[in-house]
């Protein structure tokens, strides 16, 4: 939540001429808002359909910005088999202003403590899936998105974890 998954990955895809899907806009245009299907329908419902949009998106192929929870799932992680998976990383103190006022509703009652707390429980998953790993903390996007696209054209190596440098 507030890496740069989905702004980054749209320039990206847009730089290497491919296909992008965000699966968080996949799911808010099917079935509404994202804060509404966590109250109404709960976090294991969006949880089942944020799996059916990446499968979706991974037929489609090309660039794919997952939502930050993709990864706790299952069925989501069978999906994104043969992906070259970027993690992007971020320092607390950089995501607070990028989450301020966001609707994210994990992050709806704590805020950066929220945040801290669920990137803690997350950071092992993320660390054994990740292919390459980037920060942008403190780097213009601009060239966040220049490091992704030239580890991309280099192969995007699934097979070397890690490769990425920060
Ligand atoms: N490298 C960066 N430097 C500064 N701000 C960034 C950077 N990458 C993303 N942002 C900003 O952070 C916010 C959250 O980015 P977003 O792409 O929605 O992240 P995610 O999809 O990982 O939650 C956006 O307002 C975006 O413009
Ligand atoms: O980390 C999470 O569990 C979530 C991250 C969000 O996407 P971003 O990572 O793009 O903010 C979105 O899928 C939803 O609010 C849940
Ligand atoms: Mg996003």
């Amino acid at each position: 939540m507030g890496a740069g998954k989905s702004s980054v990955g749209k320039r990206v895809a847009k730089a290497l001429g491919v296909p992008f899907t965000d699966t968080d806009r996949a799911i808010v245009r099917e079935h509404g808002p994202i804060p509404g299907i966590f109250a109404d329908r709960g976090e294991p419902e969006f949880r089942e359909l944020e799996a059916a949009a990446v499968r979706t998106a991974m037929a489609t192929g090309g660039v794919i910005a997952v939502g930050g929870g993709a990864v706790t799932h299952a069925s989501t992680r069978e999906a994104m088999a043969g992906a070259s998976i970027v993690l992007l990383t971020v320092s607390p103190e950089a995501v607070a202003d990028r989450i301020a006022g966001s609707d994210r509703p994990l992050l709806a009652n704590g805020g950066i403590d929220a945040w801290q707390t669920i990137m803690d429980e997350r950071a092992a998953t993320y660390a054994e899936l990740a292919h390459a790993v980037f920060d942008t903390s403190r780097r213009p996007m601009s060239h966040v998105v220049d490091d992704v696209v030239a580890w991309l054209r280099a192969g995007g190596d699934t097979s070397t974890e890690n490769e990425g440098t920060a």
